[in-house]
């Protein structure tokens, strides 16, 4: 595996893989990489000829109260990993290389109505980094196809949206959640978490499970749901930042006629913000 660092080596190499005719697809990361990263990357691999993956802790997405600095970086172990999939080439840029101007000086890109609410509320600014740094490297790779985390539901949705709103040529999947045993979604700030506080971070996929299965069988109200899961997740020891039912595609709340509706997450453990969601197709469409 080709690890590179530099803008004009990436072009050289992509314009080898374009010669050749094949097919690149892309998993963008901020590294530390754990088993739902290697998900993606084995997608990609049924999907494309060639694998890219990038490490790039973007500081252009983080709020200035959050963990830019200490974020888990642990590149070694994850170059090995990745080598081990037989990923063809890992992009691991610099903040100087990518926003050579500064942070204030980049033209950005935002998706605003799907960026609105829930995490878009809690971090300010946080999609406009995340769209932003996708688009710049979805210029750089060009790729065929790419593969993000539904762990990540919201940036999933934001990301489809700017594929289809500016028109790029990509196909964008989305790779189901990886959950540890106990249901609490692999993350890498779970590694923030003490082994008590794992454990009893399961509670969260087990109380959506619950919500769906009041929503479908018992056919309690959206409304009396979402009360009953943020007040049984508060009983067990998490602080809410939010809780919301919603139609899955414009993310606004649900209605009887979306197709599908997914419960949003975002619930502090102590110091550390998980986020997690469950997608429940509407039986009666
Ligand atoms: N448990 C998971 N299952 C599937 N995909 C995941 C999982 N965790 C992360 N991903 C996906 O991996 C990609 C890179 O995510 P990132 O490097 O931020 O990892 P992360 O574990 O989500 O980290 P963080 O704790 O910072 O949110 C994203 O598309 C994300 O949705
Ligand atoms: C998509 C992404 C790599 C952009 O920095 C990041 O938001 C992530 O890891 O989910
Ligand atoms: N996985 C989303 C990246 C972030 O939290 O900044």
């Amino acid at each position: 595996m080709q690890t590179i660092s530099s803008i004009e080596s990436l072009r050289q190499t992509i314009r080898q893989f374009k010669q050749n005719g094949q097919r690149v697809a892309f998993v963008p990361t901020m590294g530390n990489l754990h088993q739902g990263h290697l998900e993606l990357v084995k997608r990609a691999f049924s999907e494309a000829d060639k694998v890219v993956v990038s490490i790039f802790v973007n500081p252009m997405q983080f709020g200035q109260n959050e963990d830019l600095d200490n974020y888990p970086r642990t590149l070694e172990a994850d170059q090995q990993a990745l080598s081990a999939l037989g990923v063809d080439l890992l992009f691991t840029p610099t903040p100087q290389i990518m926003y050579p101007k500064g942070l204030d000086a980049q033209t950005f890109v935002e998706v605003p109505a799907i960026s609105e609410n829930y995490c878009g509320t809690s971090r300010p600014g946080h999609f406009r980094g995340v769209a932003t740094i996708v688009n710049k490297l979805f210029n750089l790779v060009q790729p065929d196809v790419a593969c993000f985390g539904e762990k990540d539901f919201q940036q999933l949705q934001v990301i489809r949206t700017m594929v289809e709103d500016l028109s790029m040529p990509i196909k964008i999947i989305g790779v189901p959640t990886v959950r540890e045993k106990n249901g609490l979604a692999k993350s890498s700030r779970n590694g923030y978490l003490t082994e008590a506080q794992k454990e009893q971070a399961g509670i969260i996929y087990h109380c959506m499970q619950s919500a769906k299965t009041q929503l479908l069988k018992e056919k309690t109200s959206i409304q009396t749901v979402q009360q009953q899961l943020a007040n049984t997740l508060e009983t067990a020891g998490l602080r809410l930042d939010y809780i919301a039912i919603a139609d899955t595609k414009s993310l606004q709340p649900a209605t009887a006629d979306n197709k599908s509706w997914v419960i949003l997450v975002a619930a502090y453990m102590g110091n550390t913000r998980l986020i997690d969601n469950l997608v429940i197709e509407n039986p009666n469409l």
